[in-house]
């Protein structure tokens, strides 16, 4: 048996139960075969495989708070720190009722990748918790933050680890958390990234996952002889990421015509108001059907479906498997020839074959929605100088970084023949700097 199919067997039989861990390490390692292959004796000797798909360390802990009634709550809570092989850990923090071990173990592994791609030194984590901040009031959000420091200050720091926000987890949630950390340490110190504008948070970093998907989606249109400006987009979700992906897809040129939540998702052919869409989820909290009171020329439709409308690119940007083979094949069919994943691993694993066989153009989630992790880590820099950088030179720099992936992802699939194939292309460039820096550092 070849070592990365030994590793993918392994992989599974030593992490029963956690399906999302396994569908990420064989995406990963499937791909990165023709470079294994060129060294099969050297990687196995060194056990990079083996030493790549294990975390460093996960932690997982009892996180009690009392609610608004008075009644005490426990919600568990986890960090993994999975390699800190080109710097310390990052990721960031999810609060949503599905996360368990397998799915922050996925996070963070697709993580180390991701932030090696961006060029800066930072390892890869995640975290999170099955705690819904969902119909919370605040005093609830702010008791559960508090009750998840108390555990998880003990194991971050500036130069240690680095958490952030992701689903469930925005400014409030990091305010609150980085308020106890400062309040258990007594440290006013870069340890958490997304940080309010008054106390250290970066400009930009709010709409850096999405505007950082717009930027190299165009990158790669740009180096398909197009570009994005009068093409049709459908974006799922409504959070953070899909927010200011649309937000600046719109500024160049696009028309989205279509978001969505847990719950369904709207249809606005003369293009979304994105100030609507702002007021119900970032003031109000509410839910996408909301839309059709301001705009009742727009449609709501309950549940999935997202995806049969037609349009020139799609960009999944709400959660894990969300685009299937059915999906694909009917975006397909209504014209569409460019995904770009703004979430973490939105596509199944057959729905990306199918992209790849039928050579619409794709960009894997851990080159396209980097942008985020990359303010981040600009942050920190900002947060070490102890300066604040303006807006436009923190996205000028965003958009270089981004530029750069696609220029790596593009000639690493190149080199190993395979052009076009980002999701090899991303895989390998990241891959080969991070078992660099592992093969140099010895056997730890
Ligand atoms: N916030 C960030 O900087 C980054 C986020 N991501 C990824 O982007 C995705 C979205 O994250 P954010 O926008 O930050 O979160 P968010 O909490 O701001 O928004 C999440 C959106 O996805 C929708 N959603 C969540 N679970 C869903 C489900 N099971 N079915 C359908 N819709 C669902 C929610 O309704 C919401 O619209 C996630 O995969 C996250 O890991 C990736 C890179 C950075
Ligand atoms: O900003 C960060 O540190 C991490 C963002 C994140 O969680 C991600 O890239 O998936």
């Amino acid at each position: 048996m070849s070592y990365v199919d030994e590793m993918i067997t392994r992989t599974i039989e030593k992490n029963p139960g956690e399906p999302e861990f396994h569908q990420a390490v064989r995406e990963v390692l499937d791909s990165l075969r023709p470079v294994i292959e060129r060294d099969e004796e050297k990687y196995r000797r060194d056990a990079i495989l083996e030493r790549l798909t294990e975390p460093d360390r996960v932690i997982s802990f009892r996180v009690p708070w009392i609610d608004d009634k008075g009644q005490v709550q426990v919600n568990r809570g986890y960090r993994v720190q999975f390699s800190s092989a080109i710097g310390p850990y990052k990721g960031g923090l999810r609060f949503h009722p599905s996360v368990n071990q397998g799915i922050v173990k996925f996070l963070g592994f697709e993580q180390i990748f991701k932030n090696a791609l961006t060029g800066l030194p930072i390892g890869g984590g995640k975290g999170g918790a099955d705690f819904d901040p969902k119909g919370k009031s605040d005093r609830e959000v702010m008791a559960f933050c508090q009750s998840f420091m108390n555990e998880l200050y003990r194991h971050i720091g500036a130069n240690i680890d680095v958490p952030a926000g992701d689903i469930g987890v925005g400014g409030r949630e990091v305010g609150y958390l980085y308020g106890q950390y400062k309040r258990l340490t007594g440290l006013y110190e870069g340890v958490l990234t997304g940080k309010g504008l008054t106390f250290g948070g970066s400009l930009v970093r709010k709409e850096s996952t999405g505007y950082g998907l717009i930027y190299i989606t165009e990158e790669m249109l740009r180096n398909h002889d197009t570009t994005m400006s009068g093409k049709t987009i459908v974006v799922s979700g409504s959070g953070n990421v899909a927010t200011y992906a649309t937000e600046r897809a719109q500024q160049f040129g696009a028309k989205v015509v279509a978001m969505s939540d847990s719950n369904g998702y709207i249809y606005d052919p003369k293009g979304i108001r994105l100030d609507v869409v702002k007021k119900i989820k970032e003031v109000r909290r509410g839910r996408i059907k909301e839309y059709l009171d301001e705009i009742p020329t727009a449609q709501y439709v309950e549940g999935k479906g997202i995806w049969n409308i037609p349009c020139d690119i799609a960009l999944p940007c709400a959660t894990q498997n969300e685009l299937t083979l059915e999906d694909v094949k009917t975006l397909k069919a209504n014209g569409c020839f460019a995904i770009c994943e703004g979430a973490n691993m939105p596509t199944t694993q057959d729905a990306t074959d199918f992209i790849l066989e039928n050579e619409i153009l794709f960009l894997p989630g851990k080159a396209s929605n980097a942008g985020g992790v990359t303010t981040s880590a600009l942050e920190m820099t900002q947060n070490s100088e102890r300066v604040y950088w303006s807006f436009e030179k923190t996205d000028s720099r965003l958009k270089e970084i981004m530029v750069n992936i696609y220029a790596q992802i593009s000639s690493a699939a190149k080199e190993y023949g395979v052009e076009g194939n980002y999701v090899i292309g991303a895989n390998i460039a990241a891959f080969k700097k991070v078992a660099d820096a592992m093969h140099s550092q010895g056997i730890v």
